[in-house]
This record gives structure tokens, C-alpha cells and sequence, in this order.
């Protein structure tokens, strides 16, 4: 039995000598290659994080002592060793382990929202509930240098540091990026204390050297120790976390097992706030991962694991035609800039950061500010672009309200992965971008349905002067083009139905599954029109007309039902009195476990044959005049949405 084999709960860690925890460490880290390479996932951050998570679940007592990790994609680790190795042949699959930390898995995980920066704030509140209910239990959050960029970490420190009685340990492990390294004051912060290694050691052995000096030692040391924080501030940087109340202790070798166990135990021993400043490389021990220019495989798809080496060539994706056409409109334009929050390469922004390195700006783990800054540089005159997922805008929506919009700034937001993404788990779809944009004042919101329409809606986009516009997309392959016969106003009719029984109207990247659906009804008599709304909010007044000449309205849209554009087609449709029933198809409202994007939408019936399905029914109930024979539609397709 590997030692691996023989850990099955923290506790198994306990009884383990250091000697087999080194080796253990080593079996952990081929395991994480061997099943990451298969699966696709965080690979980069979970080996950085081996030796730290040991030492965490070796000092503290894991599930009575809370432990939280930020964002959560760092936590295969903590799942192998509490009990879940087991499970990572089907890590991040339908009915397989998540990727992230999941209440239903097991009783030691507590956060499963993978949104960066929350840890501190779990864990401020998860330590002034022990201190009402059971004071001997502790919290430990880890924290990354990148989610120590976004503001609810120092709104939370503000928090903690505020009471010193409450046994908080703060490890931040410090491998110096998010996907890119990590940026701002802090991180140069961070770094600078990462170049004084061994303070803490230089500190020990003065203390041990002077207490063991006969009669003149102890005083000494006892006046040195006073005047330890005037030596702090000549020799060390950290000052700023103790001004804030919090002990410091560090930097640490977050791969050295000895050192980070005495740090944890002498965090734990504190009582109150403590910092433990891990230094960790993200990917470490996997040269392909360490060598990793661009991210050292923060996260990455199923991989040769000898070389690192992609197992499947990337179809040209939604995010690269959108990068190479912004790219293209910066040398039109000097007033365009683009701001990312620490994902430039994921969202696309790179080539124009290479391009453009004056106008480019990432702003860290930090999308509140990054909007808020966004109309500041629109007051002055510029025209900001902020790419960024869009499960992420939901964090700066009263910024792109109160600070965009209401001052009518001309900010482009463009919302990747917008839509189901699937195997990140519920917080990271796209699915709440259209419900929460719809309520902007004078805000305008484009779909694209094609690489064609995505370049000229982007165009668009920033052609606008007085106020925000949003682009919202897919995560993976672009359809190249899916070309209109005809554009009215500024709607695409993408079919023209052999009688006026249906209007479908298909959102972005459901414009391919609204015209296969189309063509299944055909063949069952009913004639559908399928259009592309282009801009869905605000409606499109066009679709009005179109609507009330037909004699069933079906919308269909990647993206949340509740309050999605389908019923803001249903009330415009109310306000126009057009009394034409309305059926509206999109995701329904729950968090919506990890799957494939293409088994999330089969489940929820988002396929053009379910749509046709759908319709079949509608159509025979409402018009009455359609005898359809359901199982006479054809087999499902392969299930192509995008
Ligand atoms: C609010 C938010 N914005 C962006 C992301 C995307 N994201 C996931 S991990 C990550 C980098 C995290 O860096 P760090 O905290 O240093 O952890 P590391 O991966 O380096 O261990 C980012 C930007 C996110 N999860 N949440
Ligand atoms: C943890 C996190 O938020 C990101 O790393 C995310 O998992 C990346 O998603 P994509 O793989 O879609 O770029
Ligand atoms: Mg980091």
C-alpha cells in the first residue's frame, strides 16, 4: 500500500512521520499530474499547495476547526486527504467530484462559491460564531496573493484585526500570481517580504543565542525585544499588517513541511488574528507547469502529462475573435482602453496589451473597482473596455449602476463565458448577466450570435458615447457565421417560416439551435421565423411588429428565465398591447451542479430538439390546428448549441 493509499482522513496525516510525509508529498503530486492530465483542471495551484495543505491538517483539527480556502480551486489536496482520492477519475464531471470545495461531498468543506476574495469574510464570521457558541475552535483561511487584490479581503481584515481575541489564522499562500503575476502595492508588498526569507529564523536564533548568555543575555534580549518594532520597521515591510492589528509570521517556505508546522503551530498558539506568509510556486514539482509562461497551468484541459502539451487543439474560440478585433479598433481609435481584473489572457486582452501596453490595465482580483475606475476614465475622456466572465460582473453591479450608468459613461463591459460554462459548478455560469442588466437605466446589451456579429457588435458597442453597452458571449468554439436573409431595423431574420404559425427568437449563440429547431417544426408543418435580436436589451422595438404577426412568440436564451430577455419580450409585448401568447425558454432558477456545457443544456431541455419539442406542444395546444405525433421527430442531434 502507497502511502497515498493509507491516508484517508486527517487524522491518518497525525501518525505520520516526516519522513513519510516528504514521500507522501511526492505521491500526491504525481497523482494530481497523473488525474489532472485526464480530467482538465487546476493544476497549476494544487501542486503549489501539497505541503501546505498537509501542514494545515496536521496542526489543526479539521472539520471541528474550520478550514476555508479562497476561491476554492486550490482544495484537490485537501480533498485527497480527507478522504476522497477515490473520486478524481471524475473530477469536474457530471455526477463526479466537484472542482471545487462541496458541502454535499464532505463535512470538511464549508465554501463552495468560487469567487475569489470571500475566504477572510467566512471566516471573520465563522469566528465570531465560535465565540459565541464554542471558543476552543479555530478557523483557518487560505488565501491566495491574487485574492488578497479584491476589496472584500481588507474589508474583512479591517473586521478581524478589530478583535484580538478571536483565533483567526490568515495563511496567505503567496506564490506571486493570479493567472499572470499578481499586481499593486500589495503584491509589491508581498514580494518584498518575500526577498527577507528567513526573518522569522534570523529573529529565532538571535532569542535563542541572547536567552542562553549569562546575566546579561536576558536583558538584552528583553531590550532588543522591545525594540523589536523599531528593528521591524528598519528591516522588514510587514509592519503594515501589524499596524493593522495582525501578527505576522514570515515569510515561510510554503514547501518546506518542518517550517510551515512550527509557523501553524505558533499561529494556532497565538489566540487571535495571525498572518502566516506562505511562499509557495504555483505548479511546483511539474516542470511543464513550472516552465508555464502564461499562467503555469492555472488551469488547464486534458494534457500529455510527460510534456504538458494540450491532448486537443482549441477551436477557434468566441474570446479570440473578440481580442483580435479589439485589437484591430485600438490602432483606429487612441481613446480605447482595456482593463482586466487579473485574467488578461483568459479574457482575451493580451494582444492588445502587447499592442497597446499604455492602454492596457489590470486592476487585480478586483472587478467593483475595475467598472468604478472604468467611468473614471471615461469622465476623462477615454472609452474603457472591461472583459471580464460574466458570472463575475454580479460583483460589480452597483458599480456598473451607480457609477456607469447613472453618469451615462461610455464603458464597453464585454461578459465572457456568458451563458453555461458547466464544469466549473454552479457560481461560475453565465447565467444572471441578462436578469441584471435588464433593470440598468439607458444601458444597452448585445448578443452576438456569430464571430461575424460579435466583431460588428463590438464596433458598435464602442461607437456608443453616452452610456454603458455590454457584449455577452460563450465560453469555447465560435460559430464562424451564421448569416441573416434578411435585417430589419436591427434584427436579423435568420428563416422566414413557410407560414406566420411561430416567431422563435433566438439569443446570441442560441441563434444555430433556434434555426435547427426551426427546420425539425418544418417538417412537422409548422412554419417558424427565426430572428436574432442582436441587442436584447433594450428590446428591439422591431420585434414588436414581427410579434404580432405571428400567432405564437417562443423566445430561447442561454441565460437565467427570471427576468431574462424573454420576459422583457413579454413585457413589451403587454405594453405594446399585442396579445400574441408568449412561451419563454431559457435556465431555470438554481444553482445548477458541475457538468459538461452540452449535458447542463441537454438537462435543461436547451437543445433544438427539445426546443422543437416544446414548440410542437405549444403549437398543437395554442393553435389548435397542428396534430403533431411527438415521437415522429427526428432522434436528438448531436448536441451542437454553440
Ligand atoms: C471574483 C473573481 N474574479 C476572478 C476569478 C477568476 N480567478 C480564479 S482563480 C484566480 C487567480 C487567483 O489567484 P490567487 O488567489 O493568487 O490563487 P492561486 O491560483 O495563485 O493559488 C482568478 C483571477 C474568480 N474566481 N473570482
Ligand atoms: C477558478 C477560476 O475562477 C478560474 O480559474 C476558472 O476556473 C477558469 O475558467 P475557464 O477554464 O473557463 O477559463
Ligand atoms: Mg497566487
Amino acid at each position: 500500500m502507497t502511502l497515498l493509499e493509507s491516508v484517508q482522513s486527517p487524522a491518518d496525516l497525525k501518525r505520520l512521520e516526516h519522513g513519510e510525509l516528504t514521500r507522501l508529498a511526492d505521491e500526491i503530486r504525481t497523482f494530481l499530474v497523473d488525474k489532472v492530465s485526464r480530467t482538465g483542471g487546476h493544476l497549476g495551484p494544487n501542486l503549489g499547495v501539497v505541503e501546505l495543505t498537509l501542514a494545515v491538517h496536521r496542526v489543526f483539527d479539521s472539520p471541528r476547526d474550520a478550514v476555508v480556502f479562497d476561491t476554492g480551486h486550490q482544495a484537490y489536496v485537501h480533498k485527497i486527504v480527507t478522504g476522497r482520492r477515490d473520486g478524481f477519475d471524475g473530477l469536474r464531471t457530471k455526477g463526479g467530484l466537484s472542482g471545487y470545495p462541496s458541502r454535499a461531498e464532505s463535512e470538511h468543506d464549508l465554501v463552495e462559491n468560487s469567487h475569489a476574495s470571500t475566504a477572510l469574510s467566512y471566516a471573520d464570521g465563522l469566528s465570531r460564531a465560535f465565540q459565541l457558541r464554542d471558543a476552543r475552535r479555530h478557523v483557518v483561511a487560505v488565501v491566495g496573493d491574487g485574492a488578497l487584490t479584491g476589496g472584500m479581503c481588507w474589508e474583512a481584515l479591517n473586521n478581524i484585526a478589530a478583535d484580538q481575541d478571536r483565533p483567526v489564522v490568515i495563511v496567505v499562500n503567496d506564490n506571486g500570481r493570479s493567472y499572470s503575476p499578481t499586481i499593486g502595492g500589495l503584491a509589491d508588498h508581498l514580494a518584498a517580504l518575500r526577498l527577507r526569507p528567513g526573518y522569522e529564523k534570523a529573529l529565532e536564533s538571535g532569542r535563542r543565542a541572547l536567552q542562553q548568555t549569562p546575566v546579561v543575555g536576558k536583558p538584552l534580549y528583553a531590550a532588543l525585544h522591545a525594540a523589536k518594532r523599531g528593528i521591524k520597521d528598519a528591516l522588514s515591510p510587514q509592519i503594515m499588517f501589524e499596524d493593522l492589528g495582525l501578527k505576522y509570521l514570515g515569510p515561510v517556505d510554503g514547501h518546506d513541511l518542518r517550517a510551515l508546522e512550527a509557523a501553524l503551530h505558533r499561529a494556532k498558539a497565538f489566540g487571535g488574528p495571525v498572518i502566516v506568509h506562505a511562499v509557495t510556486r504555483k505548479g511546483n514539482g511539474y516542470a511543464p507547469a513550472e516552465n508555464h509562461e502564461a499562467d503555469q497551468m492555472h488551469a488547464t484541459d486534458a494534457m500529455d502529462p510527460v510534456t504538458g502539451e494540450p491532448l486537443v487543439a482549441k477551436k477557434t474560440s468566441w474570446t479570440s475573435v473578440f481580442s483580435q478585433e479589439l485589437v484591430k479598433l485600438g490602432a483606429e481609435r487612441e481613446d480605447l482602453v482595456a482593463i482586466t481584473a487579473a485574467m488578461r489572457g483568459p479574457t482575451g486582452l493580451q494582444p492588445f496589451a502587447d499592442a497597446f501596453p499604455e492602454r492596457s490595465f489590470d486592476v487585480g482580483i478586483a472587478e467593483q473597482h475595475a467598472l468604478t475606475s472604468a467611468a473614471g476614465m471615461a469622465m476623462g475622456g477615454l472609452h474603457p473596455v472591461v472583459a471580464v466572465y460574466a458570472t463575475f460582473l454580479n460583483r460589480a453591479f452597483d458599480q456598473l449602476l451607480m457609477d456607469v450608468a447613472l453618469h451615462r459613461q461610455p464603458v464597453t463591459v464585454v461578459l465572457d463565458r456568458a451563458g453555461i460554462t458547466g464544469s466549473d459548478g454552479a457560481s461560475h455560469n453565465g447565467m444572471w448577466d441578462m436578469s441584471i442588466l435588464g433593470v440598468v437605466p439607458g444601458i444597452r446589451v448585445a448578443a452576438p450570435r456569430d464571430a461575424v456579429t460579435l466583431r460588428e457588435e463590438l464596433r458598435e458597442a464602442v461607437a456608443v458615447s453616452d452610456g454603458p453597452t455590454v457584449l455577452r458571449f460563450s465560453k469555447g468554439g465560435v460559430i464562424p457565421e451564421l448569416p441573416a436573409v434578411e435585417r430589419v431595423g436591427q434584427v436579423d431574420v435568420l428563416r422566414r417560416g413557410e407560414s406566420r404559425d411561430v416567431l422563435l427568437v433566438a439569443v446570441g449563440a442560441f441563434a444555430k439551435l433556434g434555426v435547427a429547431a426551426a427546420e425539425r417544426l418544418a417538417d412537422q408543418g409548422i412554419g417558424v421565423t427565426v430572428v436574432d435580436p442582436r441587442w436584447v436589451t433594450p428590446v428591439p422595438t422591431e420585434l414588436v411588429g414581427m410579434a404580432a404577426e405571428h400567432r405564437l412568440v417562443v423566445t430561447v436564451e442561454d441565460g437565467g428565465r427570471h427576468g431574462g430577455f424573454g420576459w422583457a419580450l413579454a413585457a413589451a409585448l403587454r405594453d405594446a398591447d399585442v396579445d400574441v401568447p408568449l412561451r419563454d425558454l431559457g435556465v431555470p432558477q438554481r444553482f445548477l451542479d458541475h457538468a459538461s456545457r452540452d449535458e447542463v443544456l441537454a438537462e435543461l431541455g436547451l437543445t433544438a430538439q427539445d426546443v422543437a419539442r416544446r414548440v410542437t406542444g405549444w403549437a398543437a395546444g395554442l393553435l389548435g390546428d397542428t396534430s403533431v405525433d411527438e415521437a415522429a421527430l427526428p432522434a436528438a442531434e448531436d448536441a451542437d448549441h454553440r
